[in-house]
């Protein structure tokens, strides 16, 4: 069983606005659809330039909520559009994926923690599909609404369906350090803080310590890769940056 982040900062590009990266898209769809041979996959993808910007115009992030449902359906309705896009891409090389829109199914308590349901995910898998999720704009009990990060729901599907392997693909080959090397393991977040830094682009989500500090918690080994490494990973082989 295998989650799989498709990182928002690949399949779109993250400098103009609501703007697909159709290349890098079909490069992911088509290492999924020919990787897939029997195994369960959840797909969860990021917003890249869908869902950031809208997110940041109403003032909303993962802890910062909203009142307006205006502002939910302006976010939701940018995050269903890139997702219609990465579903069809799946759906043309024959993959059966469906959507899983965490707005309609996932919520945060009051002390900001993420609950998502999973009978459904666990469902779609046993019958043969591939769930698809999406960062989203989530309810938010005492705060109205907030983002869930992809990364978040990666870490919570990771947790609920036990999975074997988890993989974030994202727009670097992997966790660079101070000279831009790739660094192969990381194991404890103190060893790398100096070089984590947040996203170069509009993201109200975090970045790549985030993600890092999300993977560590996490029992299973994770991986952060760049788009080249997508089929390794999905292939069983060493890619990127592990975390342990
Ligand atoms: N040490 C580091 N190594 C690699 N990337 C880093 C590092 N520090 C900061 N970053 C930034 O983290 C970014 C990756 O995080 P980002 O959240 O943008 O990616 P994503 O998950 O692919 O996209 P999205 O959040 O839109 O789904 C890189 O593009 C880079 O700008
Ligand atoms: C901003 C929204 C709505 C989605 C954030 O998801 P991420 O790109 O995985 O951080």
């Amino acid at each position: 069983m295998i989650v799989l982040k498709l990182g928002g900062s690949v399949i779109t590009d993250k400098e103009r606005p609501e703007t697909l990266d159709g290349d890098s898209l079909k490069q992911a769809t088509d290492a999924v659809a020919s990787a897939l041979a029997g195994e369960k996959l959840v797909i969860v993808h990021g917003g890249g330039s869908f869902g950031h910007h809208n997110a940041s115009e109403h003032g909303v992030s993962t802890t910062e909520g909203t009142h307006d449902a205006a502002a939910l359906l302006d976010i939701h309705g940018a995050m269903k559009t890139l997702n219609q896009f990465v579903l069809s891409r799946l759906l043309e090389r024959d993959v059966q994926a469906v959507p899983v829109h965490p707005l309609s199914t996932a919520h945060r308590d009051d002390s900001g923690d993420l609950e998502l349901p999973t009978g459904q995910i666990e469902t779609m898998l046993e019958e043969g599909f591939v769930p698809v999720l999406h960062g989203d704009v989530i309810a938010h009990a005492g705060a109205g609404a907030t983002i869930v990060s992809g990364d978040e729901l990666v870490v919570e599907l990771a947790r609920a369906l036990e999975a074997d392997r988890i993989g974030l693909c994202s727009t670097v080959p992997g966790v660079l350090d101070a000279d831009d090397a790739v660094i192969n393991r990381i194991s404890a977040y103190g060893d790398v803080e100096s070089v984590l830094g947040a996203s170069d682009t509009t993201d109200v989500t975090g970045g790549m310590a985030a993600k890092v500090r999300a993977l560590l918690a996490l029992e299973a080994e994770a991986s952060i890769f760049g788009l080249e490494g997508l089929k390794s990973f999905l292939h069983g082989e060493n890619a990127g940056t592990t975390i342990e």
